[in-house]
Order: C-alpha cells, then sequence, then structure tokens
C-alpha cells in the first residue's frame, strides 16, 4: 500500500470520529458501521483548454460513495454548489479535500450532505487530481445501510430506505451519468 494511500486511510478514520460526535453518537460509531473499508483510488488528467468556455473539466455530480478524499496540483477549477451558487475550492498547499458523499448522507439522515460538485476547464493546465472513494468491503457488498436507527424518532422518521452500496452505485451509473440526481430516488 502506498504511502499516500496510508495517510489517506488515517485521514478518513478521523473524520469518522469526529462525523460520529458531530452526529451526537459515539466516537467509534461510523468505523463500527463498516461502510468505508474499501477504497478506490482514481487519478484525473485535465489538459490545459484552449476553449474553456466551451468545455467542463467534470459535469456537476455529487459522489455515489460515502466520503472522497481528494488531492489536486496548483490548478484550480473545483468547485462546490452551496446554496445555489458556485463556490470554488482553490487547491491549498498541503491540504485534502474531504467530500461527504451520497451515502454518508443518507445513513446520516440529510444530517450530513453530500457536497454537489464540478470541475471548470482551464486555460492553463495540466490539472491533475486523485480521488479516494470510501465504500463498504466486499464482505459488506450484500449488507443493507439505512438512516442510523439512533437518529432517528417521532420527530425524526427515516428519509431514506435502505439499500446495499452495489444497488446504490448500479442506479448512479443508470442516472448519475445522465446527470441525474440519485439520492432522490431512495427517498421514502
Ligand atoms: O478532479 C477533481 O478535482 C474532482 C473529481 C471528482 O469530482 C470525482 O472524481 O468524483
Ligand atoms: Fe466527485
Amino acid at each position: 500500500m502506498s504511502e499516500y494511500v496510508r495517510y489517506v486511510i488515517e485521514l478518513k478514520d478521523a473524520i469518522c470520529k469526529l462525523f460520529s460526535e458531530a452526529l451526537g453518537l459515539d466516537s467509534n460509531y461510523l468505523q463500527q458501521m463498516q461502510c468505508m473499508e474499501a477504497r478506490k483510488l482514481v487519478g484525473h488528467y485535465y489538459p490545459a483548454c484552449p476553449q474553456p468556455n466551451m468545455a467542463m473539466g467534470t459535469p456537476k455530480h455529487s459522489d455515489p460513495y460515502f466520503l472522497t478524499i481528494l488531492s489536486q496540483n496548483n490548478i484550480d477549477g473545483l468547485q462546490v454548489l452551496h446554496q445555489n451558487h458556485w463556490i470554488d475550492v482553490p487547491p491549498a498547499e498541503g491540504a485534502l479535500t474531504a467530500i461527504i458523499g451520497d451515502m454518508l448522507q443518507l445513513i446520516a439522515n440529510d444530517s450530513l450532505k453530500s457536497a454537489e460538485h464540478r470541475v471548470l476547464a482551464r486555460r492553463n493546465g495540466p490539472r491533475l487530481s486523485t480521488a479516494c472513494f470510501f465504500y463498504p468491503n466486499s464482505r459488506n457488498k450484500d449488507r443493507a445501510y439505512g438512516p442510523i436507527k439512533d437518529l432517528l424518532s417521532d420527530n425524526d422518521p427515516a428519509l431514506y430506505r435502505e439499500t446495499t452500496h452495489v444497488e446504490y452505485l448500479k442506479c448512479f451509473k443508470a442516472n448519475g451519468n445522465c446527470g441525474l440526481d440519485t439520492l432522490p430516488l431512495f427517498r421514502k
């Protein structure tokens, strides 16, 4: 395992603890759900674009995983949708970006929100990024994940139905790749 991945896993574990506590749960709660034990590392290469107004680096989407940890080189272009406005997420020397995925929003019953993001094409480049996606490993591929029961009450009913990550990904491939949001399809 590369040194980079080892550090990214350490960061993921720390973020899981912080999110568990932020949700008012025991700090090991997310860890014990075993929902982020597999990872996929994806590299992106965005060449310099002579006509950036006529192109898009990566179109708007949210990630169909639990958590993404992203590194980017010194070329900007990443944006996150916040209150209907696109906000730049400029690269910062030595910094990684954590992106909440759809599945984490689903189990947090909307207490955590997955981030809609995109990458603009740029005249300068190339832009390089590495995304590490976290999701359940093969031992848990048939395990159904739904809103965490300890977060639910009469006032906070489950907003989503349970799903396996495999089913969610299948749905994302059928819908998300055509620009449609996947998460609303799992709302009760
Ligand atoms: O290239 C980037 O900075 C983001 C890539 C991305 O959003 C993804 O791989 O899901
Ligand atoms: Fe993404």
